[in-house]
């Protein structure tokens, strides 16, 4: 049952990991509905996007690769709250589907990593010209949230600190989103981390990990078995502070996510972080 206050959901990247976990969380949320199932992969063209979801009856969605005419049809929908995607596709389409939101007048939520600086500054600057709200947010898990909190405590009194990300080998984009978001969170804090002890080769390429541009060090492991893992740890004499989250289920980014489209209408610029909206 719709009324006005209901909002209608496209979902990007249906039929992929998160999206199956967002097509089922929407489709079962009394303030939404779901309108849309995008994915560009060709052996799920035309299959129902609740079947994929793990429904035992169809949605009567199916999964479909049109963005443009998808965007269209939610626009023209006049009768419900403006229209919001969630977008989970892969970072060599996310700024091309986000442009292409906004420009309909359609929200995105963003759970996609892998934009560069420069593409989310001007992703920035196009949604404050239309005047459209935009979520980009690297980690929809609250746990994360509490992590980075707690590492920016931390780093008032260390001066010392490297990260590991772990996730699954199916990831496209090094480091995670997440890990390049913490960096720049503890950098905020205006210290510089990691004064150099000694001249250092590496031996190997690589060994070290990669150099964020906050000077904090970012090591990646990809393996099966693994979903989405990440430690802080800082370190000083004599001592050792770990701050490590795991996560076992991608149900746990969904309270995040449905959060994010109830607030994207609110909003009338890009709003970049899931503590910014808590
Ligand atoms: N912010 C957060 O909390 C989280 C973010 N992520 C991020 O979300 C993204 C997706 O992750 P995940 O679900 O694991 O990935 P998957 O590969 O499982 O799913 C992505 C889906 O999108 C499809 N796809 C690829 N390109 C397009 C496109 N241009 N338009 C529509 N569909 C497309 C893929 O099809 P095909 O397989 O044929 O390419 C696939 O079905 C990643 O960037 C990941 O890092 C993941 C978990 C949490
Ligand atoms: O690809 C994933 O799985 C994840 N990607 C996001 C990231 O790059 O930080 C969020 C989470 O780590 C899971």
């Amino acid at each position: 049952m719709t009324n006005q206050s209901t909002i209608p959901v496209i979902v990007n990247g249906a039929a992929g990991k998160m999206g199956r976990e967002v097509i089922k969380v929407v489709a079962q949320a009394p303030d939404m509905i779901l309108m849309g199932a995008l994915d560009t992969s060709p052996e799920h063209q035309d299959k129902d996007a609740g079947e994929l979801a793990g429904f035992s009856e169809p949605l009567e969605v199916p999964i479909t690769n049109q963005l443009e005419p998808m965007l269209g049809y939610v626009a023209g929908e006049r009768q419900l709250q403006p229209g919001v995607i969630v977008d989970f596709t892969h970072p060599d389409s996310v700024y091309d589907n986000v442009r292409s939101a906004i420009a309909y007048g359609i929200r995105p939520v963003v759970g996609t990593t892998g934009l560069s600086p420069e593409q989310l500054k001007n992703l920035a600057d196009f949604a404050e010209k239309a005047s459209t709200g935009c979520l980009i947010i690297p980690n929809f898990s609250i746990g994360m949230v509490l992590l980075q909190q707690a590492a920016v405590t931390a780093s008032q009194y260390f001066d010392h600190v490297e990260i590991i990300e772990l996730h699954h080998n199916q990831k496209a984009d090094a480091p995670s989103g997440t890990a390049i978001q913490t960096a720049q969170l503890l950098a905020e804090m205006g210290k510089t981390f990691n004064p150099p002890q000694v001249e250092e080769t590496e031996k190997l390429p690589g060994a070290r990990g990669s150099l964020s541009d906050e000077g904090i060090r970012i090591h990646s492991v990809r393996l099966p078995g693994l979903i989405a893992h990440q430690e802080v740890i800082f370190g000083a004499a004599g001592q050792i502070y770990t701050l490590r989250h795991d996560t076992s289920d991608r149900s746990c980014y969904m309270p995040g996510v449905l959060l994010a489209i109830r607030k994207v209408n609110q909003l009338k610029s890009l709003v970049y972080g899931l503590e910014k909206i808590l």
